[in-house]
């Protein structure tokens, strides 16, 4: 999508060097737009870890480049070993993503697949880039999907529709559009008129930060909320949709996404408010059928709560807000049972979260 009227994509192969691969540095965002160059698998691991990039297409997309960047520094001798130990270096960096995990290995597949090839870097370089292209293609097809929601509700209502989403689900967690956020840009390249609650979203505050500051580069309408907000605004008929995205969905429909999530979809729940969870179908775990017994929720570091970041005197400060002596739990994720999802708008079309309509959309999954 658009910064300052030029167009971005969130990862992309540096112009004049192929062995290095530019990102978008998160880490600064809204305050400062800096890249970040990675020329290793460390790098990317770096990158995903200290949330230089984050989201959960973004994640997937990444390691499927560390994974190429790890070519460049396999010795002869077993180089397969070695590589093994990278892809799960690379997986251990954030635990909750399922990209993370689908795309090392689709990558692993790849390279031992063709590895006795005299071009193997160069057709790893493009697996990788096959892997962006096709999350850049999901995001399309969520908004067109997404996009039928909000123009159903503005027809019924004929005015700006009102759609709630937290943290971040948009091109800056994706490779473009978006998730969560692509329906929200459909609908307003179509005309038609949304706003945007952007929850802040404690404690990283990726809707404060990256939401909103995407939101408002494409010209959408948004007011950022505090996160305990939402369950007010909802009472009151000030929400027409809640739209989210995800890090990992059972075949089952139980969603893990960004803490707080799960609070938002037992307001929607209470007040008949539909609640929507946009996803690609790399971000489904197959596997899973309970997600709140069995989706790993990371915990971060305890200074994500007690400091809080922003600008001051041209420069990103962070201020204490704590008292020394008190602890932190700082959980990442939570899981919204699938009760509670109104809907699951994916690339291929929009289904109940339940596991026979999910099957329906995937038919291939159904062998697992
Ligand atoms: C489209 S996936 C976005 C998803 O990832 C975010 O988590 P994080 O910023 O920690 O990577 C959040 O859960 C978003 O909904």
């Amino acid at each position: 999508m658009k910064i300052q009227g030029k167009h971005y994509h969130t990862i992309w192969v540096d112009a004049d060097d192929p062995t290095i691969i530019q990102v978008i540095d998160q880490r600064k965002l809204p305050f400062i737009f800096e890249t970040f160059a990675m020329r290793s698998a460390n790098d990317a691991f770096f990158a995903i870890k200290e949330m230089v990039v984050r989201g959960a297409p973004l994640i997937g997309v990444t390691a499927a480049y560390g994974m190429y960047l790890a070519l460049f520094q396999l010795k002869n001798e077993n180089w397969e070993e070695e590589l093994n130990r990278v892809a799960e270096y690379l997986k251990s960096s954030r635990p909750t993503a399922v990209n993370l995990a689908f795309a090392v290995d689709e990558m692993m597949a790849f390279i031992l697949a063709n590895k006795n090839e005299a071009d193997l870097n160069e057709k790893v370089l493009a697996k990788a880039g096959e892997l962006k292209q096709q999350e850049i293609d999901f995001g399309d097809k969520i908004g067109e999907h997404g996009l039928k929601l909000i123009e159903e509700i503005y027809k019924k209502k004929g005015s700006a529709v009102n759609i709630l989403t937290h943290c971040n689900a948009g091109w800056l967690a994706c490779i473009d559009w978006g998730t969560a956020t692509a329906p929200i840009y459909k609908a307003h390249l179509k005309g038609i008129p949304v706003h945007v609650w952007v929850d802040e979203t404690r404690p990283r505050n990726q809707g404060a930060r990256l939401t909103a500051y995407e939101l408002g580069e494409q010209g959408v309408p948004h007011t950022v909320i505090p996160d305990n907000a939402g369950g007010h605004l909802m009472q009151h008929q000030m929400v027409d949709m809640v739209i989210v995205g995800s890090d990992r969905t059972t075949v089952t429909g139980d969603v893990a996404n960004k803490i707080g999530t799960y609070l938002k979809a037992l307001a929607a729940h209470d007040n008949n408010v539909p609640f929507y969870v946009a996803l690609p179908s790399s971000t489904f775990d197959w596997e899973m059928n309970d997600g709140v017994k069995e989706i790993p929720i990371e915990q971060r570091a305890a200074d994500e709560v007690a400091e809080i970041e922003g600008w001051h005197d041209k420069q990103i400060k962070s201020v204490r807000l704590i008292p020394e002596k008190s602890t932190v739990a700082n959980y990442g994720f939570d899981v919204t049972p699938a009760r509670l999802v109104s809907g699951l708008i994916s690339e291929r079309g929009i289904c109940k979260a339940d596991k026979q309509s999910i099957l329906k959309l995937y038919p291939e999954k159904i062998y697992r």
